[in-house]
């Protein structure tokens, strides 16, 4: 089959790479000609384990990138994964998406055999109806042979690859029942190897699994970070607490880490949208604003039990892991941000470390300092707070000796409690 894939950022790149590795033809468009030119090179344009061996595979065979949407009628199946932010009121900003499924459309417009869009981007249960669909046939003047579905993706950053190739469920959002075939026929070569549940909706029904999926998972962690805030209160510990109720397989043990909160480019981004869009339908979907206001207050936690310890005007405090999860050097809505933002309003010297995240966040703090190694960024701190849990945190131990004061706030239960070591664990 060949299938055209708009957009190659984190999405449209794995999912394009691992496309070709099930066997189809795939033609991936951007409008970054940078990005192009590196996956013809079967280079990764973005960091994700087995991708760049996937498209040093692929590329120049099964696999071709372009500028051009001429590729879009040649294909038996076009998928969009272009980005959807958020726009300042937490609303999606559909405005790329939109002009790229009109692109589509236009490229669509003399077809005279039936071509099937899929939306891959996480778009909002109107979205849609209201914008996408007919942006679609804007473009392909009123040509009856396109037709517009979803397909959300539930892939995560730093597990991108193994996630599209082995997930849970795919869900097709259709109009039809020739649209719910093309896409089995896209997604057969994988059900054939990875047993997965197929859930077959309407597109309005599969935009909203992908918010309830990304909101329950976001809320799970709130309630997490709430009971472990009360456990913190009790002097208990949320970790053991946690344990025990996830043992209980209607909870499942994952999702259960209490701590600093969820950052990222999708949690934030998709719980303000749907929250947005339930207010614009007037209602307020209370527990979600809830989950919202608890993963606020986290890093405002954090550093209220550092300030049991050290006064924060002068203080020189180590700020250890910058990326909003480990193994990745992604800084968006890393909990890291609001920790240094209150950290420098209190008046604190910051010194930051990351194994990869310090190049980022220096575009977004460019005055603090950074360390080379967690050893440096502690050596002289009066204090020093855990944002993420990178594993070579676990192994520091007379680093700590090197502190001015050795206090340390572990808003991740990574570091090791030890003798002559000031530990207050956020949660624990
Ligand atoms: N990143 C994730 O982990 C993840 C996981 C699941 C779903 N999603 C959703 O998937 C969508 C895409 O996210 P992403 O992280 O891949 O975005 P991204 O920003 O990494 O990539 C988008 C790409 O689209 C390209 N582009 C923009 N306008 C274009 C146009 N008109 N024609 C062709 N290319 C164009 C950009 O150059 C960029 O390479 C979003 O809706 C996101 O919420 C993301
Ligand atoms: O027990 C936990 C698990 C995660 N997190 C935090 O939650 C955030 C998100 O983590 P994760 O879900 O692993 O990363 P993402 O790559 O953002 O993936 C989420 O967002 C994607 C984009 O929509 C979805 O496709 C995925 O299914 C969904 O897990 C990070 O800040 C983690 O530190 C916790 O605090 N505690």
């Amino acid at each position: 089959m060949h299938i055209s894939v708009i957009g190659s950022g984190y999405v449209g790149t794995t999912v394009a790479a691992c496309f070709a590795d099930l066997g189809h033809e795939v033609t991936a468009i951007d409008i970054d000609e940078d990005v192009v030119d590196a996956l013809n090179e079967g280079r990764a344009p973005i960091d994700e384990p087995g991708l760049e061996e996937l498209l040093a595979t692929h590329a120049g065979d099964r696999l071709e990138a372009t500028t051009s949407y001429d590729a879009v009628p040649a294909s038996d199946v076009t998928f969009l994964a272009i980005g959807t932010p958020s726009n300042e009121d937490g609303s999606i900003d559909l405005t790329a998406l939109e002009a790229a499924a009109e692109a589509a459309g236009e490229a669509l417009a003399d077809k005279s055999e039936r071509h099937l869009v899929v939306i891959k981007s996480t778009v909002t249960p109107t979205s849609i109806g209201d914008v996408l669909e007919p942006a679609v046939r804007r473009g392909a003047n009123g040509n009856e042979n396109v037709e517009v579905g979803m397909n959300p993706e539930f892939l995560r950053e730093g597990s991108a690859v193994d996630d599209f190739l082995t997930p849970d469920k795919v869900v097709f959002g259709t109009d039809s029942e020739w649209a719910t075939e093309k896409l089995h026929a896209v997604f057969d070569p994988l059900l054939d190897e990875h047993d997965a549940d197929v859930v077959e909706t309407d597109p309005a029904t599969a935009s909203m699994i992908k918010y309830a999926n990304n909101a329950f998972l976001a809320s799970k962690i709130s309630l997490v970070n709430d009971i472990g805030n009360v456990c913190k209160e009790f002097g208990l510990d949320a970790y053991e607490v946690m344990a025990a109720v996830g043992l209980d397989d209607r909870i499942s043990e994952q999702f259960l880490r209490s701590g600093v909160g969820w950052g990222g480019s999708c949690f934030p981004k998709d719980v303000d949208a749907i929250v947005a869009a339930a207010r614009d339908e007037d209602y307020d979907p209370a527990l979600l604003e809830a989950a919202v206001e608890i993963n606020d207050r986290q890093p405002e936690r954090l550093l209220e039990l550092l300030e049991d310890h050290v006064d924060l005007a002068g203080a020189r405090v180590a700020v250890l892991g910058l990326a909003f999860k480990p193994q990745t050097d992604d800084i968006r809505n890393s909990r890291a941000i609001p920790t240094i933002e209150t950290l420098r309003d209190r008046g604190a010297e910051v010194v930051a470390y990351d194994p990869v995240a310090a190049d980022n966040m220096r575009e977004r703090f460019p005055e603090i300092e950074y360390a080379d190694s967690a050893a440096s960024a502690l050596e002289g701190a009066d204090g020093a707070v855990v944002v993420t849990d990178w594993d070579e945190f676990a192994a520091l131990d007379e680093e700590f000796d090197a502190m001015a004061d050795p206090v340390v706030v572990d808003g991740r239960r990574i570091v090791e409690r030890r003798d002559g070591l000031a530990y207050e664990g956020l949660t624990w």
